[in-house]
């Protein structure tokens, strides 16, 4: 096959161009409405009929897009021809990854782990992977959370690979129901596998117990482990945090394989500044990653959106590498899937076609 094929493809989506007609005939019809407010029974009787009527019309245009849905596709194996080719060091272009989280009470650690744990086993070259995340609670639990889980992460990261683990997030991996045996074809796999149940059950009390501490908060504030204060002790008034917890001094998994990097950044706060929020902290991540491997893509994702497939980097990197494609898409966003719905999915989250049929590419 030749290096020249496209390794992603897109039509053009005319559901734009609906939409567009859409918001017009809205928009002359409100205008329409305050322009004459109704006070009779007639008007009243004639609004409702213009609505059922727009309505109607309104779902046939939504009709269009089935007839004509955009169609894009990704081909891996072109995108490793193109840019991995054999005894050369790969070209794929590097990407940083941003996580955020705040309030570990809300937001458990066990779940920011595991998504930092899912980045970190990407099937991607992990010098070209580097992990960032953002801590606007500067809580030490999280900080703790992320130095157990660089230990982790050098027995999962490997396992994973070894034995192409889907999705390579510890917590859903485990509790899945599926015969997990199916596809497997390695001898070792079951042995290893149970160790690794082990490893993960002993890491997740390991949290447990982290969480369990901080209940209470000692009068004097908390002390890192060389005796000195914690710095986040006031979260309103600190200052800045970074600690690189994987990927530099040679650490490696036990396999001896590197990891990706993995940083830990709280962003100064003081009071009296507007901080932001999640777009804060984002703007500081940007800074932070900047100086340490200013990666040209940035992919960003919240504490609890765990990477449920490995070759997901890979994908975007089809539309954002693609010689022709690449130069007119800006950003690509994937669709959420959510797990742990309450029985009554009172926030209809089984709902997936605005994820899966309106989902875009720019
Ligand atoms: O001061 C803050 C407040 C929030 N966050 C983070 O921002 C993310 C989203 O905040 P959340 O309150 O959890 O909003 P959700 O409704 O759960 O998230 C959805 O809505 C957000 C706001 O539109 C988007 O940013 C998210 O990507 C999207 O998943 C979380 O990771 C937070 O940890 C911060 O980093 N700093
Ligand atoms: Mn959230």
């Amino acid at each position: 096959m030749s290096s020249k094929l496209p390794i992603a493809s897109s039509k053009i989506n005319p559901y734009r161009l609906i939409n567009l007609l859409r918001l017009v005939v809205l928009g002359f019809f409100f205008q329409y409405r305050i322009l004459n407010p109704v006070s009779d029974a007639y008007g009243l009787w004639m609004t409702s009929v213009i609505c059922e009527i727009w309505f109607a019309v309104s779902w046939i245009l939504d009709q269009f897009p089935n007839w004509y849905p955009i169609k894009q596709e990704t081909y891996l194996d072109r995108l490793s021809m193109r840019y991995e080719k054999e005894g050369k060091p790969s070209e794929l272009d590097a990407i940083d990854i941003f996580v955020s989280t705040v309030d570990p009470m809300k937001e458990p650690p066990l779940i920011t782990a595991n998504t930092v744990l899912s980045i970190l086993a990407l099937d991607y070259p992990v010098e070209k992977v580097a992990c960032y995340v953002s801590d606007d609670g500067a809580a030490m639990l999280t900080f703790e959370t992320l130095s157990e889980t660089s230990e982790f992460a050098q027995k999962w990261v490997p396992f994973c690979k070894k034995f192409s683990i889907e999705p390579r997030v510890p917590q859903w991996y485990f509790s899945q129901k599926m015969d997990y045996l199916r596809n497997k074809v390695h001898p070792a796999f079951v042995r290893e596998r149970r160790a690794m149940k082990r490893e993960y059950e002993d890491f997740k009390v390991r949290i447990n117990h982290l969480v369990s501490i901080v209940q209470k908060v000692p009068k004097e504030g908390w002390t890192t482990q060389d005796r000195t204060p914690w710095p986040g002790n006031n979260v309103r008034d600190h200052p800045g945090m970074i600690q690189v917890l994987l990927g530099q001094d040679g650490v490696c998994d036990v396999e001896g394989n590197e990891l990706p990097r993995l940083v830990y950044v709280s962003r100064e706060k003081r009071p009296g500044f507007e901080h932001n929020k999640k777009a804060g902290a984002m703007n500081s991540l940007v800074r932070v990653s900047a100086v340490l491997s200013n990666a040209p893509y940035l992919l960003n994702v919240d504490c609890d959106h765990y990477i449920n497939n490995s070759k997901a980097l890979r994908e975007a990197m089809c539309f954002m590498m693609d010689p022709t494609l690449g130069k007119k898409v800006c950003y690509v966003q994937f669709p959420q899937r959510f797990d742990g719905i309450d029985s009554n999915d009172r926030h209809s989250n089984r709902n997936v076609v605005f994820f899966d049929v309106s989902n875009v590419v720019v």
